[in-house]
């Protein structure tokens, strides 16, 4: 394990905030003059103030309201979500603090434990400082403290900094949260690095202690060494499940994940140990498919812990059938983007692509109609990109008012217009420096919009409103429209050298009816994901449901299949039936429709009718199972469970009866 960096007790490591003298009033002097824009050259000298100044600079880029009184409060819907998310950390700390509570009956405070996005997962102590807390700043459970959403506080900026700090009352950010102090340690995962979550210490201004954090420091590190403990249990129980699925599965090349993704175990060959090495420096292989994964999960609560990936074979008996069987993609191995994933090859092949494009960082345009998945290959592109570690920001065109849309994108100084932020604002622009910025709906873009913005993308500089400052941002630019833009540009509605800046590099995305054979991954796929979101021990289909499934056009592709599932399976315990979907999706199920839409179900059969057909003419060529597996390039007990579920009777055709099991 990696040395804790609590060790660092401060706020910045050249600069130990728990060293400074906490000047209240000076401070408070110094917040409202930094609010008003008055501050002088002198009062920005000191370390201090350079410290104090910085942070609250960067609240306020963020557009944090330095107003604010109360804290922002997740839904009841959002909160049972996220603390279900983090039962091991509540399990794990929710003692540990209580035993601490018993040795602060009479100290004035309230601990609190919030989960990695800064939300309040319990809080305990004083009773009249908690109620004080909840009253007058919507401290409770199920509230946020990151500092995008509440500015420099102890919880937020131990969050974004990793490191244990103070922030003592008139530091804070926002004047509501300037009656308190606080003090707040990270808890850091087994890896040394990534933050759990805070246990933080707070209290009225007046009755803070420097002790405070020194309490947190060593709270938070007990958690951490629970926390280390679980993960160990975690990773036995993943290596006992990878050995029994080893054996389960003895020809295939497989995987051990464990909760965070992270390649614990390998088959031990060299095409597994080169898989591993990029898993770990991507976060995943993606020039690797994938053939099945099983979740393992943690016996008393069913939480994951890991996951087995069974990897699809490097050549043989897929390629046999692709490179046979054209015409159907039926039989495709499904491609993986991020959670973009397909067995469509075209679709395929773009991510292959969009994998170089995303290193390459140029500005790409996605086309493709609504419901597509536009958003998730961009963020996707941006996950993979050099850049992952900076902002990623998504943005509506067509949702911004045409007169707020160069505020909005290139923010504006102060007074710059009446009803605007007193102190100014950051546009997307400037928040998404040096990350990337995606414009959706970017046909939507009026045409001064899209004058200003062919600007930026020249040059990368632009002014905010009311200000004559040139200020430059690079981002990458990742644009996408369900638009056909050259019609735009015929009808004069886009201009051409905007589209040529954006379009480096196009890609469409196909929509969901001329890839019939992604509906099945998709539908299982999202019936996976409802089916922990509903907390459901299994989803299964019929065959009609199925069926009725595969027909459907799906007009708003990938989204509608989303929707149709998870309302299916609001109106069923798991067991979907055609009762249970959606009437447009029947409708288009009845048999006077088949003609247009049958396509898929056929191609099934005659997948069925093909594989068998060559299965059966190796059989009369080979005449021996241990051959026939060779040459289809697959494991021996893969092949018989062919013959099962293609009704094959090997014998009819070696002339004799080959048991499973038997070398031949
Ligand atoms: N191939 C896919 N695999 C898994 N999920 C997908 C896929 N395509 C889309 N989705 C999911 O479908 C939903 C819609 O995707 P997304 O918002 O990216 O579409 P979009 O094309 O940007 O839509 P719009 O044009 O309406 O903004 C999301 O929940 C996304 O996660």
């Amino acid at each position: 394990m990696k040395p804790n960096p609590t060790l660092h007790m401060g706020f910045h490591d050249a600069t130990p905030y728990v060293g400074f003298h906490k000047d209240v009033r000076g401070v408070r002097g110094l917040w409202e003059r930094f609010n008003a824009g008055l501050l002088d050259i002198e009062e920005r000298r000191t370390p201090y103030h350079q410290l104090l100044l910085g942070e609250w600079q960067r609240c306020s880029s963020l557009g944090v309201d330095v107003a604010m009184t109360k804290g922002r409060r997740l839904s009841d819907d959002e909160f049972r979500l996220r603390r279900e998310a983090e039962q091991l950390l509540l399990e794990t700390s929710v003692p540990i603090v209580q035993d601490v509570g018993h040795f602060l009956v009479d100290v004035p405070g309230i601990m609190i434990l919030t989960e990695r996005t800064g939300t309040v997962l319990h809080i305990t102590g004083d009773p009249a400082v908690r109620e004080r807390a909840a009253v007058q700043s919507g401290i409770v459970e199920g509230s946020q403290w990151n500092e995008l959403t509440a500015g420099t506080n102890g919880m937020g900026t131990a969050l974004a900094k990793g490191q244990p700090v103070h922030v003592f009352a008139t530091e804070h950010f926002c004047e509501g949260w300037h009656s308190w102090s606080c003090a707040a340690s990270p808890i850091f995962d087994a890896d040394g690095q990534t933050v759990l979550g805070i246990i933080d210490f707070t209290t009225i201004e007046a009755d803070f202690r420097d002790q405070a954090l020194g309490l947190t420091v060593s709270v938070a590190n007990s958690i951490q060494a629970r926390m280390a403990l679980h993960r160990e249990l975690e990773r036995r129980r993943l290596l006992t499940a990878f050995s029994d699925a080893a054996r389960h599965y003895p020809h295939d090349d497989m995987l051990a994940l464990d909760h965070a993704g992270r390649p614990v175990m390998h088959t031990p060959n060299e095409r597994c140990r080169q898989i591993t090495e990029r898993w770990v420096s991507a976060g995943s292989d993606d020039t690797v498919a994938v053939r099945t994964t099983i979740d393992v999960e943690a016996p008393n609560s069913g939480t994951r812990i890991g996951t087995i990936v069974l990897l699809a074979k490097p050549s043989g008996y897929q390629r046999v059938f692709r490179t046979e069987f054209k015409g159907t993609t039926a039989i495709e191995q499904v491609g993986r983007f991020g959670e973009f994933a397909s067995r469509d090859p075209d679709t395929r092949r773009m991510f292959d692509d969009l994998q170089r494009i995303a290193a390459a960082e140029v500005n790409v345009l996605i086309i493709g109609e609504t419901g597509t998945g536009k958003e998730l290959l961009a963020r996707q592109v941006h996950a993979c990109s050099p850049r992952h570690n900076e902002p990623y920001l998504p943005v509506n065109c067509g949702a911004i008012s045409e007169h707020l849309m160069e505020s909005t994108f290139f923010g504006y100084v102060k007074g710059a217009f009446s009803g605007a932020d007193p102190r100014g604002r950051a546009g997307y622009f400037e928040s998404a420096k040096g990350g990337t910025l995606f414009l959706d709906e970017v046909g939507e873009l009026p045409p001064a919009m899209q004058v200003a913005l062919l600007r930026v993308l020249e040059d990368g500089s632009f002014q905010r409103v009311g200000s004559c400052e040139t200020i430059r941002a690079s981002c990458r630019i990742i644009a996408a429209t369900h638009r056909n833009l050259e019609e735009l540009i015929a009808q004069g509605r886009f201009r051409q050298d905007l589209y040529f800046r954006l379009k480096v590099v196009q890609r469409t995305i196909k929509p969901l009816r001329e890839r019939p054979c992604d509906i099945d991954v998709l539908v299982d796929q999202f019936a996976e994901v409802m089916r922990r979101k509903h907390r459901l021990v299994a989803v299964n289909f019929t065959a009609e449901a199925r069926d009725a499934l595969k027909r459907y056009h799906w007009p708003g592709n990938a989204r509608e299949v989303r929707n149709a599932i998870e309302a299916a399976l609001l109106c069923s315990d798991g067991d979907i039936g055609l009762e249970c979907l959606p009437p447009e999706v029947l409708r288009r199920a009845e048999p006077e429709d088949r003609s247009a839409s049958a396509v898929p179900i056929e191609s099934m059969a005659s997948v069925r009718d093909y594989e068998r057909q060559i299965i059966v003419g190796m059989l009369r060529k080979y005449r021996k199972v241990n051959q026939v597996a060779q040459a289809l390039g697959i494991a021996r007990s893969t092949l018989y469970r062919k013959f099962a579920e293609l009704n094959i009777n090997q014998s009819e055709f070696t002339g004799a009866d080959i048991q499973p099991g038997a070398d031949y």
